[in-house]
């Protein structure tokens, strides 16, 4: 039976009303390049951090699992022949880039955070171990997940939801380019509906490719509700934590 891991020194639980205490959020790559088309761009970064920040004083206890898609993804080393995990390694690297950028732009306003890698960069950042995650997320400190899950073949969704297990999170937040979960992948397909709430085994078997397979998989497992929400939207993070704002949750 899984047992959800306790912070060292277990803070009490805050009666601020929201749904859920202890969160991992998952940043889009994407979502990081704002309208440049590729690379960071400093003011949505800034404004991802200020919705952190909102989400935090509502009482909620946060670390992030971000992306890499706004520079490299290895799928595109591979879709024109070349090596498919160092094309991973690259796309890996990527991801602490992104986490040193949105480090920066929380220090900026104020909110202590780390960044730990699955892939040993001593000189740029601490490595990885569950332990120091859970004693940094217990100091007060928004814990920032770089380097996905550390292997190729893998991806920040499915880092996503191993590190929310590993944290003992009550929810996994996936801040992505849609406003939810819809019957086809709004983006191409205009008549698509959106589902208001559905169970992980639902998603899984309506092939709803929003996350990919790996990741839903192992939050079903850990009986971790899944939030796809609009990462554009300012503070709709907060708004969800609070019980309104526009998302789709999925449940056991
Ligand atoms: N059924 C669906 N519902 C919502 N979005 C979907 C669906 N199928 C595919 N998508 C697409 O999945 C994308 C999110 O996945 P992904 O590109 O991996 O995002 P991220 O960069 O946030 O990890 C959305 O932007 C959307 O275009
Ligand atoms: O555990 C992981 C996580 C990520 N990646 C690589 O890093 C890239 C960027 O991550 P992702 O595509 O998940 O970023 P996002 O879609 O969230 O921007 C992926 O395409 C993979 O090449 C990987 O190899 N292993």
């Amino acid at each position: 039976m899984y047992r959800r891991p306790e912070f060292p020194e277990e803070r009490p639980f805050m009666t601020s009303g929201i749904r859920f205490k202890r969160v991992l959020l998952k940043v889009s790559g994407e979502a990081l390049m704002g309208s440049q088309g590729f690379g960071i761009d400093v003011t949505v970064v800034d404004r991802i951090a200020g919705d952190i920040r909102e989400a935090r004083e509502l009482g909620a206890d946060i670390s992030v699992v971000i992306g890499g898609g706004n520079i490299f993804r290895g799928v595109a080393v591979a879709s024109k022949g070349g090596d498919r995990v160092t094309g991973d390694h690259m796309g890996m690297l990527a991801t602490v880039i992104n986490a040193l950028a949105l480090r920066t732009s929380l220090l900026k306003i104020g909110v202590e955070s780390i960044v730990l890698s699955a892939i040993a960069m001593p000189e740029i950042c601490e490595s990885f171990s569950q332990r120091d995650a859970l004693a940094h997320a217990a100091a007060g400190r928004v814990v920032i997940f770089a380097g996905g899950t550390g292997n190729p073949f893998f991806t920040t969704d499915s880092a996503a939801a191993l590190r929310a297990a590993e944290m003992g999170a009550e929810a996994l937040f996936k801040g992505t380019q849609v406003d939810g979960i819809y019957t086809a992948d709004p983006k191409t397909d205009p008549t698509a509906v959106r589902f208001e709430q559905l169970t992980h085994s639902e998603v899984l078997q309506r092939g709803l490719a929003v996350m990919d397979v790996a990741a839903v998989a192992l939050a079903r497992e850990n009986h971790i509700p899944i939030v796809v929400f609009s990462i554009h939207e300012k503070g709709e993070f907060a708004r969800i934590l609070s019980g309104t704002g526009r998302a789709t949750i999925v449940t056991d």
